[in-house]
């Protein structure tokens, strides 16, 4: 039983197997402060403190042009729906150097996010990364590795699926001769101009919710009660969606969700009311809509080429977005209201905090 936020009545899915989430060890184990850790590591220049700096801090991928090399850990904690840490490694780094107590850097790890890439010689980085997981193998063999083929903007479509399939290719050779088969690596083409990014940092973060099933059943029955095409719920922060209905993705329907929440935050950032009073603070007799403090809601449907689009503020962190065909008419957003009412109501139980 895995918890993510300390939550002593978290709903665990009911299930015969064993979860595969698995994080090297429990995140909230008490040898460490709790959360999760996403470490980025990687060759010089292969682009980690720029993934972070777009995904985590919105700087706009241009700038990157200017980012300093890393010299040492850079950790930065994350307060979103799930609170974690990301570290950005110095690529010049040997993190196996008796000097480095490599126990407590990979123990409450979440993720080790492997950065190659791939409009440079990607040889050595293939080595050093085989290297890392045939290290880790012994002491912490559960740990997701996650690798993001990067920087795939600058090439052409064949290009960018010989050179993916060739890493892919030489990464498992390489392993399986060292008599390691079937290694928990998973790969993505990514780029920070562009939204694939976002995509791969989802499914990702995703691995690391214990509650995933419970959410994308959730999200499944939603649908068929809907008739909606594809539910995200988004971290609106990050723009990291961490769960989906299981009908198959496609990054457009990503990219239309995702433009959609910068319009939302847009208009809200306006139109906003930050500091909310509670409600007992309000004036007696003032006859003004509180609201509970707690998250604000906000409906909207669109028409968006043949598409409805739907989006309600869960809570705080979290919004869901639904994409709806010509066969929803906006007259059926009472019956939508409602069953994302019960959603929501699904939601708390499933993280009562
Ligand atoms: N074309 C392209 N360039 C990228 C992308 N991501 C990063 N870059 C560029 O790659 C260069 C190096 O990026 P950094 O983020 O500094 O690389 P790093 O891995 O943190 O490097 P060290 O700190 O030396 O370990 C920068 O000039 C970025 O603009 C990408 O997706 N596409």
């Amino acid at each position: 039983m895995r918890y993510l936020q300390d939550l002593p009545d978290a709903d665990v899915p009911q299930s015969p197997e064993q979860p595969r989430y698995h994080t090297g060890k429990l995140p909230n184990s008490k040898a460490g402060d709790g959360k999760p850790r996403l470490m980025l590591m990687g060759q010089r220049r292969s682009g980690k403190s720029s993934i972070s700096s777009v995904v985590f801090h919105k700087l706009p991928p241009s700038e990157t042009l200017y980012l300093e090399t890393t010299t040492r850990i850079k950790k930065q904690s994350m307060h979103s729906f799930m609170d974690f840490q990301v570290w950005d490694f110095p690529g010049h780094l040997d993190y196996f150097d008796p000097q480095f107590d490599v126990d407590n850097i990979f123990s409450e790890i979440g993720a080790l996010i492997w950065v190659i890439d791939a409009q440079d010689e990607y040889l050595e980085a293939i080595g050093k990364l085989n290297e890392t997981i045939l290290n880790l193998q012994n002491t912490f063999p559960d740990i997701n590795i996650e690798v993001f083929v990067h920087k795939v903007d600058g090439l052409s479509e064949d290009y960018k699926s010989d050179t993916f399939q060739d890493i892919i290719q030489r990464v498992q050779d390489e392993l399986s001769d060292q008599g390691y088969e079937n290694a928990p690596v998973s790969f993505y083409q990514t780029s920070i101009y562009d939204h694939s990014i976002f995509e791969a940092f989802s499914k990702v973060i995703q691995k690391l919710i214990p509650q995933l099933p419970t959410l994308e059943s959730l999200l499944n029955s939603l649908c068929s009660n809907c008739r909606i095409e594809k539910a995200y719920l988004f971290d609106v922060l990050s723009k990291i969606y961490i769960a989906t209905d299981t009908s198959p993705t496609d990054i457009g329907s990503y990219e239309i969700c995702s433009d959609y929440i910068d319009v939302v935050v847009d208009v809200a950032e306006i139109y906003g009311w930050p500091d909310r009073p509670a409600q007992d603070e309000e004036a007696e007799g003032q006859q003004q809509e509180a609201g509970n403090n707690n998250a604000e809601s906000l409906i909207t449907m669109e028409r968006k080429g043949n598409n409805y689009l739907y989006m309600r503020e869960i809570n705080q962190y979290l919004a869901l977005i639904c994409l709806m065909g010509d066969d929803s008419p906006a007259d059926k957003k009472a019956l939508i209201d409602y069953n994302v009412g019960v959603f929501e109501e699904a939601m708390a139980q499933v993280f009562p905090r």
